[in-house]
C-alpha cells in the first residue's frame, strides 16, 4: 500500500520507527519529513500530508506531534482527508470501519512504541462498513 507519513519534532522519533517498520513490512512510504529533530510547526507538515493524500499520491496517511491533536486540526482542514486522532487500535478500527478515516494522528509524548505499532496494523488492516455509515461520511463533504 501507499502511505505517507510526517511529523512534528515531537513526534520525529517514532516517524522514524513507524518507516521503518512499514517499510519491513513491504508498504511504499513516503516520508515527508521532516528529516531532522530541530523544531518546526506541525501546521506546515499536516498540510504537505493532507495535500499528499488530496492528490492521490498516497491511499492512507499517518502523522504524529506531541499530542496528536495539533496534527490532526491541520490534517482535517483539508476536506479530502478524514484524520482521526487515536491513542488505542480500537479507536483505530472503528475509524477505519465507521468513517472510513484515510488518516490517523499519533502523540509520541502520549502513546509508547508497540501501542503505535498495533495502532498503525489496525487502521491498515480494517475495512471501511459502508451502508449507514457511507451515508453519514458524504454529509462530511
Ligand atoms: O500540536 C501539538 C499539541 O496539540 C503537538 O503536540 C506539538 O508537537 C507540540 O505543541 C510541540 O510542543 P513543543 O513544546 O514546541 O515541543
Amino acid at each position: 500500500m501507499k502511505i505517507a507519513i510526517a511529523s512534528d519534532h515531537a513526534g520525529f522519533n517514532l516517524k522514524a520507527i513507524l518507516v521503518q517498520t512499514l517499510t519491513t513490512a513491504g508498504h511504499e512510504v513516503a516520508d515527508l519529513g521532516p528529516d531532522n529533530p530541530e523544531s518546526v510547526d506541525y501546521p506546515d507538515y499536516g498540510k504537505k500530508l493532507a495535500d499528499h493524500i488530496a492528490a492521490g499520491e498516497a491511499e492512507k496517511g499517518i502523522v504524529v506531534c506531541g499530542s496528536g491533536i495539533g496534527i490532526s486540526i491541520a490534517v482535517n482542514r483539508n476536506p479530502a482527508c478524514r484524520c482521526a486522532r487515536v491513542s488505542e487500535p480500537l479507536s483505530a478500527a472503528l475509524a477505519r470501519q465507521h468513517n472510513d478515516a484515510n488518516v490517523i494522528a499519533l502523540g509520541e509524548r502520549l502513546v509508547g512504541v508497540d501501542m503505535a505499532k498495533a495502532i498503525v496494523e489496525a487502521f491498515l488492516t480494517t475495512e471501511f462498513e459502508g451502508g449507514r455509515h457511507q451515508r453519514r461520511v458524504d454529509k462530511l463533504s
